[in-house]
């Protein structure tokens, strides 16, 4: 198998530093197909993936042979428990995928819009004028309020502040809890080191609070009207009949929130990080929106996930071996369809490294070619909701906000966990008037 013969601390230690030069760097010296040695992920011996054929061959693959719920599992379960969809293996991740998927499908989306909407003016009416702030962190606040009432259903008073003052704490303190994430020794408090011990106490508040929401939701007479996520997942059944227990409601919850909050709110910072860098775009945007039409938004929304994909790879471990191409992967090696990869293919995206969102205009991508949300029966739950949130998001912004960058230099990639963020958080300046 091609593929660096370096120690693994470092190819650790060059993956840490920069995972798209690690990847591109990989790519151009082995081809589609290298591993890599990287301590602390999944089994720690990585084949990684740049060809669309042997892409679709894993995303086919079942979970007798490679699992999704193995390579997640050490840094899902502290935060969102054993229950989570995350990892979830086999007949039980179907049955709960079974529950859950229904609910964030077709036209039911639909009345999470208004929502969004209000959420997404309060938000802007917030924001600074003539000072830069960090669009991240902003679209950040905007997704965790969405979460909150679309999908937990809370609505605004006491118990809404308590639980968003518990899931802003348990989310807040991520650099020492992400590295508590990879080195397992660190889960616990070390004289000084209480980050551990802190995370427990605010996710042991948080899970309390949504205890108690998930009883009084159970008992409450209008549960049937009710059209949040939680108050469907309530009702939902597997195909044996039998429902969710409150403690797989409570890992659900807490999945859908560490899986849908960060990732939407960084892969706006992207878009707005990549209008202000291509104001004839923006323009264009705008233009387009102004008569209604949103092909336009759509493509731009595609082009952002296709170069700047927020997850770079995703992963399944191996439990009986695969041939991909010429090589035979072994049972325990884990393998990842590369998102970044495939998407800087020049032979599928002519000038992978420009943003052109017309690309998306006239021709889709095939099914393996356009990955940002993965694929087969581990696919993004939230690949409808998230663009349906980013076209919301992008044009009541455009509508309501004069943005600028704050800086003139474009952001590189950085990596944050294993996403890719904008490396300052897409610093951005409101101006007074509307464009
Ligand atoms: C732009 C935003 C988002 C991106 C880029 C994204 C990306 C991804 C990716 C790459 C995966 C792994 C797929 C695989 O292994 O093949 C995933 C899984 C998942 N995502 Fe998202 N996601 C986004 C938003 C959301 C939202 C809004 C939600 C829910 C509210 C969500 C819920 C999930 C869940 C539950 C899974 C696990 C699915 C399973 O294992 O069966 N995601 N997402």
């Amino acid at each position: 198998m091609p593929g660096s013969s370096a120690p693994a601390a470092i190819q650790t230690a060059q993956f840490l530093r920069s995972i798209d030069g690690f990847l591109e760097r990989g790519r151009r010296r082995y081809g589609d197909v290298f591993s890599a040695r990287i301590l602390g992920f999944a089994t720690g011996r990585i084949v990684f993936l740049a060809d669309p054929e042997h892409v679709e061959q894993v995303f086919k693959t079942g979970p007798s042979v490679a699992r999704a719920g193995d390579a997640a599992r050490r840094s899902v379960e502290p935060v969102a428990g054993v229950s989570s969809l995350l990892s979830l293996d086999g007949p039980r991740h179907l049955d709960h995928r079974r529950i859950l998927l229904p609910r964030f499908h077709g036209d039911r989306l639909e009345l999470y819009t208004g929502v969004m909407r209000e959420e997404v003016d309060a938000a802007v009416a917030a924001w600074p004028i003539d000072e830069p702030f960090a669009m991240r962190e902003a679209m950040a606040d905007l997704t965790l309020e969405v979460i909150m009432r679309a999908v937990f259903g809370l609505r605004h008073g006491r118990r809404y502040d308590e639980v968003r003052a518990a899931l802003v704490a348990m989310m807040e303190n991520d650099l020492a809890f992400n590295l508590a994430l990879m080195v397992p020794v660190l889960r616990r408090e070390i004289g000084p080191w209480k980050a551990w011990g802190d995370f427990q106490r605010v996710r042991a508040q948080a899970y309390s609070l949504l205890r108690t929401e998930i009883e009084e939701r159970r008992a409450a007479p209008d549960l049937e009207q009710r059209t949040d996520i939680l108050s469907m997942l309530i009702q939902g059944r597997a195909k044996d009949g039998t429902g969710l227990s409150d403690d797989e409601l409570l890992d659900e919850l807490m999945t859908l929130l560490v899986a849908g909050h960060e990732t939407t709110a960084t892969a706006l910072a992207w878009t707005f990080e990549l209008l202000h860098r291509h104001p004839a775009v923006k323009h264009q945007l705008v233009a387009e929106l102004a008569t209604g039409d949103e092909a336009y938004l759509g493509a731009v929304i595609d082009e952002v996930l296709r170069l700047r994909p927020v997850v770079p790879f995703v992963a399944r471990v191996l439990h009986e071996p695969l041939q991909i191409g010429p090589h035979v992967l072994e049972p325990g090696v884990t393998v990842a369809p590369c998102v970044h990869l495939v998407h800087r293919r020049e032979d599928i995206y002519p000038d992978p490294e420009a943003f052109r969102p017309e690309r998306f205009l006239d021709t889709r991508p095939s099914t393996y070619e356009w990955i940002p949300f993965g694929g087969g029966t581990r696919r993004c739950l939230g690949a409808s909701f998230a663009p349906l949130e980013m076209k919301v998001v992008i044009r009541r912004v455009l509508e309501t906000a004069r943005l600028e960058p704050a800086s003139p230099e474009p952001e590189r990639i950085r990596r944050r966990t294993v996403f890719f963020v904008p490396e300052h958080g897409a610093r951005t300046i409101r101006r007074a008037a509307v464009t």
